[in-house]
This record gives structure tokens, sequence and C-alpha cells, in this order.
């Protein structure tokens, strides 16, 4: 428990749903730091208080403009490799587009300070989710704003190449009038297969049916009545394939993607078929592409993406008199990119201040409404998992853990992964030096070994309230206060919510009523007068304020147990007192 008095210096504020940026409090929230950085954390607050962000690549005016109402903006383009690495060390947060690596060497040399990664536009295939995650760094980006553009991009290249637009543009330019040679194609009445009916291939499809094209899609993972809302066709893959006469790509560069058009691929298309790549170069294997349009098997390419951005000069690709090639001009249009800095600035902005971000790509995305509704439960969650591992004193470690949650609302009315997250902290937090937070807690608790299961308990009654009680288990552990132990020998502690405020109401087997504030006393002895007394007394004595008291017997004149709330640490002599009063069989000091 050490660490948390330890960070009294820190800039984070005492909650943990939220940090606005303000200096000197105690605990440590959903998105903090871990403790070695606080010399620098405390630095940064002697020196101006903001956060930092680093924005890496240009972005639009109306962004910078908002970020510098709440941070320190460093606008620093073209950073190297190396340039980055060092600089990131200093900065909560960084924006980047598609142009900036964000690897996990960027995550290292940020020794945690990085709290945000904010991905100005839709694909995140540039930043290291998994080193994100490892370290607790919320990654968001801006999903919706550059939609139309690379749309709009996409049919551009669709019709520049069925008409040679680029090609002849370069004839003409070069003094020449090639009317015969540049004769293009026709849209009208061919089919158009959109590979990823995701938010730019719906648009693309869309705006290919006004031409008059038969669009057909392919995404495993679409929505048929998206589909059949815009009269578009749903085809496997290789349909897709054997069909079309144009295919267009809009789906995410992920493994699966990776090189999914490669020589396979391009062994089933029709011959002559033409491609448009607005996606990401590496869902085409590049070489697969040049040997097919050497061939005639594609006629022709439209490429927006690279697998290396920018390509080298000698590229094959770029230079192949079949291809237009434009520079990742997808999401560049003045409007989209006024959208997307005002998305991505907001979304940091919003992270850097706590709140759980809508456009969240490594953490779930919880509703603002939701998120109020929970915020007791999410305190009340992170205390019962710091009170549980600290009864713990022995036994295989803490690897198997239950935590009960007992609601009148239906499963689908209440969402429980803030809540488990949150255990996960309060569990983990205390007994080591790593940080928890929403972000990699499911990934800490699996690098640790910690497996969490939950359980739901259906109560009857109003879902007014979305928690009546939640109980957190530890199992295979022996414990300090052997009157943890319930029945089933498992380290129980049950919580609830009285007037928004978190309160224990079980300790093993005995209810106990006291408000999860300061610390706990917990004591069972034998019952009899004069106990409550005796130790409010040595307590009085130490000048530590008793905000709580409440016992609990089995019978009169058996065995009680007490749990006295502290605002203070008592000493280990008044401690030590308390433990030789004769009633006394057992007790424990736990800090929240
Ligand atoms: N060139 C540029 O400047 C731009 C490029 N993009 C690229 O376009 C991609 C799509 O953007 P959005 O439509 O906004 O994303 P989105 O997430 O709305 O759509 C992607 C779609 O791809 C589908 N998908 C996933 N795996 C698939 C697979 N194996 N086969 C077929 N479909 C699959 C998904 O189900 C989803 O419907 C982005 O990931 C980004 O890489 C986006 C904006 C601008
Ligand atoms: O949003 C995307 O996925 C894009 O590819 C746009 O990239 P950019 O921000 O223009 O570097």
């Amino acid at each position: 428990m050490s660490g948390l008095s330890s960070w009294n210096l820190t800039i984070f504020p005492d909650t943990t749903l939220s940090f606005p940026w303000r200096p000197s409090l105690p605990s440590r929230p959903l998105f903090s730091p871990p403790r070695k950085r606080k010399t620098l954390v405390v630095l940064a607050m002697v020196f101006g208080g903001k956060p930092t962000v680093l924005v890496a690549e240009k972005l639009g005016d109306a962004g910078i403009q908002l970020l510098k109402t709440f941070a320190n903006v460093d606008c620093s383009y073209n950073l190297s490799p190396e340039e980055l690495c060092t600089k990131i060390s200093l900065c909560d947060a960084l924006i980047v587009r598609s142009g900036t690596k964000v690897t996990r060497e960027v995550f290292e040399s940020s020794m945690g300070r990085l709290k945000v990664v904010g991905r100005a536009g839709v694909g995140t295939d540039n930043v290291d989710i998994s080193a994100a995650t490892e370290h607790g760094c919320l990654v968001v980006n801006a999903p919706t704003a550059n939609t139309i553009a690379a749309a709009e991009h996409g049919i551009a290249l669709l019709t520049a190449m069925a008409r040679n637009v680029a090609q002849a543009d370069a004839s003409v330019k070069a003094g020449k009038w090639e009317r015969n040679k540049y004769v293009g194609v026709s849209l009208v009445g061919k089919t158009l297969a959109v590979m990823g009916f995701g938010k730019v291939g719906s648009e693309v499809a869309r705006r290919a049916k006004g031409l008059g094209m038969h669009v057909i899609a392919h995404d495993p993972y679409a929505p048929a009545e998206r589909a059949r809302a815009i009269g578009v066709e749903l085809v496997t893959f290789k349909e897709a394939l054997v069909t079309a006469d144009f295919i267009s790509m809009h789906m995410p560069l992920t493994p699966a993607t990776s090189k999914m058009f490669n020589d396979e691929a391009f062994s089933r298309v029709k011959k002559g078929v033409r491609i448009v790549n607005v996606a990401r170069g590496g869902v085409i294997d590049e070489e697969a592409l040049l040997r097919a349009l050497d061939e005639g098997i594609v006629a022709q390419a439209a490429l927006d993406v690279f697998t290396e951005e920018p390509p080298l000069q000698e590229n094959k690709l770029v230079l192949h008199e079949y291809v237009t090639a434009t520079p990742h001009l997808g999401a560049s249009t003045t409007e989209a990119q006024e959208g997307v800095a005002l998305e991505i600035a907001e979304a940091v902005v919003g992270a850097l201040k706590g709140d759980l971000a809508a456009t969240a790509v490594n953490a779930p995305m919880v509703p603002a409404e939701v998120l109020l509704e929970l915020s007791p439960y999410v305190v009340l969650t992170e205390k019962l998992g710091r009170l549980a591992v600290q009864l713990v004193t022995g036994g295989n470690g803490v690897k198997f853990v239950k935590a009960t949650y007992a609601s009148s609302r239906g499963p689908d009315d209440l969402d429980t992964r803030l809540l488990r997250a949150m255990i996960t902290k309060g569990l983990i937090e205390p007994i080591s030096s790593v940080f928890v937070n929403l972000v990699n807690a499911d990934f800490i608790a699996k690098q640790r070994g910690l497996r969490l299961t939950e359980e739901r308990i259906v109560l009857d009654g109003s879902p007014e309230k979305p928690l009546e009680f939640i109980q957190v288990r530890i199992a295979n552990v022996e414990s300090k206060f052997a009157s943890a132990m319930c029945d089933s020998g498992e380290i129980t502690v049950e919580g609830t919510v009285k007037d928004g405020k978190p309160y224990l109401s079980k300790v093993g087997s005995f209810g106990v009523d006291v408000s999860l504030e300061g610390s706990i006393i917990l004591c069972r002895q034998v019952d009899q007068p004069g106990i409550i007394g005796k130790v409010g007394s040595i307590l009085g004595e130490e000048n530590v304020n008793v905000n709580f008291m409440s016992v609990c017997r089995i019978a009169p004149g058996k065995q009680a147990v007490m749990a006295i709330g502290v605002d203070d640490e008592p000493s280990r002599d008044a401690l030590k007192k308390i433990g030789e009063i004769s009633a006394v069989e057992e007790f424990v000091f736990l800090k929240l």
C-alpha cells in the first residue's frame, strides 16, 4: 500500500473515473501513468500544469485551437523515429495521421507518461495497439469525418482509371494528342465488387449505383439489412472475385486482410478486371499485382495507398503504364481535414480529462449516461478489490477471483466491463508496481495469471438501481483475518452503494455496515461489553478520528466482528494495543 501514499504529489486527482488536469490529489485514475514517472509528472506541473500534446503530422487549425484551450501543443512534423522517441517522454498525448509509425519503442520511450494516442483518421494500422494496451495508453481515432472524402476519392480513381485521365493528361502535357491510345471503358452496367462494406465501402457503393453500376460487396461482418437498403448483394470472397469487372478495396489492414489479394486471388478474377485501392497498400500483395498487370489479368489499377509510403522512386507499380497513383489523398479534402482535426482534438481532450472515449480503439466505449450511473459502483469495485487482496496472507497467489453482481436488471442492461477493470485494478495495484486502468486491465490480469470470472444474481424488484450489491471472492488462498473466509473457504467481501456512496456490507459470513472511506480496522472479538469503548479510546489517544463503526455478532456472548472506519492510519503501537485487548481474537488494518 505504500505506493498509494507515494502518489500524493502527482498532478492527478483522486477520482478513478475522471482526471481533470489539476494538481495534488492522491490516488491514480483510470488513465494514469505508472509510478516511475512521478518526477517527470511533477515537473510538468511545475512548468505550467497543463498536459502536453505532441501533434506529429499536419492537423486542421480548428483542432489545434481546441487542443490549445486545454493543453500545451507542440506541433513538430517530420520527426525521425529517434526524435519521436526522445520527445515522447515529455508528452501526455500524441496525435498522428497515417505517416507516423507509433511503434512499441515509442510507448517504451514514453515510460508511462503517454496516456493517449489520437489517430486523426480511421486506420490505426500505423499504431502498435498491443503495445499501447500493455502500456495502458488509450488509442482513439476519428472514424467518421473523412468517410465521404475517402469514398469520393475512390470514385474519382474509378472513373479516372476507366477513362485514362491521368495518363492522357500527362500525354497532352508532353505535347502529344493520342486520342486512339486512351480509349476507355464504360462503367454503366458493369459489376463493381466493394471489398469491405463499412462506412467508406457503403458510400462508394451508393455512388457507384448512381453511375449505373451493378454493385456487390464482400464483408463477413456487414449487416445484410444495410446492404439490402442500398441495393447491394453481399457475396463470398470467391464470388466477388469471379464476378467483378471492377474491385474496390475498403477493408482495414489487419492480419486477416493482409495480402488478401495475392497470386491465388488474382488467379480467380475475371481477366481484365480493374482494381481500386483507397484502403491500405498491405491488403494487396504488390508483387502479385505487378505480375497480374504484366500478364493482362488485371487491366488497370488505381492506387492511393502503398505498403511502403512514400513508395520508392523506382517502385514498378507506381511507374506501370496501367497504374494510376495518388499519394494517399483519400482523406485529403479541406472539409475532411477540418472535421477530422476537430473530431480527434475532442477525443484527445476528453481522454485527457478522463472521459471514456466514444472512439476508443483499445478500451470499452461506455456511453456518458451509463458512466454517470455506474460511477459509485466503479469506486466500490476498486475498493472491494483492494480490501480483498489485503486480506490474503498465503496460498497460491491471487489467481482465482469471482465477482458477483446482484441486480434486478437484465444482463443486457448492465455493462460490467468497467466494474471488472476496477476490481482488477484494486486487486493488483496494492501488491505490485504495475498500474492498471481500463485499457490494460484484462491484459495485466492475464499476464499475472489472474482469472476473474463474473457471475450475475438476478433479483426481483425495481431495476431503477443498477446493482444491489457486489461481492468479490478470492479462492485458494489463506487469510490474515480468518473471519473473512466464508463457508466455501474463499475470502469474501461484499459492498453496496447507499446515497451514492460505497459501503462494505459483508466480510466473510459477517454482515457489516461501514462507509468505504479512509481506512478500516476489522476486529473479531468475543461479544462482551466495553470492547468498543476500549478500541475507541486507544484510537482517541492517538488522535485518529473514527468515522464509522459497525458490529455484527453471531449471537449474544459469542463472537462479533467489528468494522471501524478511520480517517488516518493508527500507529503500530496503537494497533498493537488493540491486538492486546483480551477479548480481541484477531484484527486487521486495511487501507482503501
Ligand atoms: N486512403 C485514405 O486516405 C483513407 C483510407 N481509409 C481506409 O479505409 C478503411 C475503411 O474505412 P471505414 O470504411 O471508415 O472503416 P469501417 O470500419 O467503417 O469499415 C471497414 C469494413 O471492413 C470490413 N472488413 C473487416 N475485415 C474484412 C475482411 N476480411 N474482408 C472484407 N471486409 C472486411 C468490416 O466489417 C467493416 O465493415 C480504413 O481502415 C482505412 O484503412 C479510410 C479513410 C481514408
Ligand atoms: O483515415 C485513414 O485511414 C487514412 O488513411 C487517412 O490518412 P491520413 O490521415 O490522410 O494520413
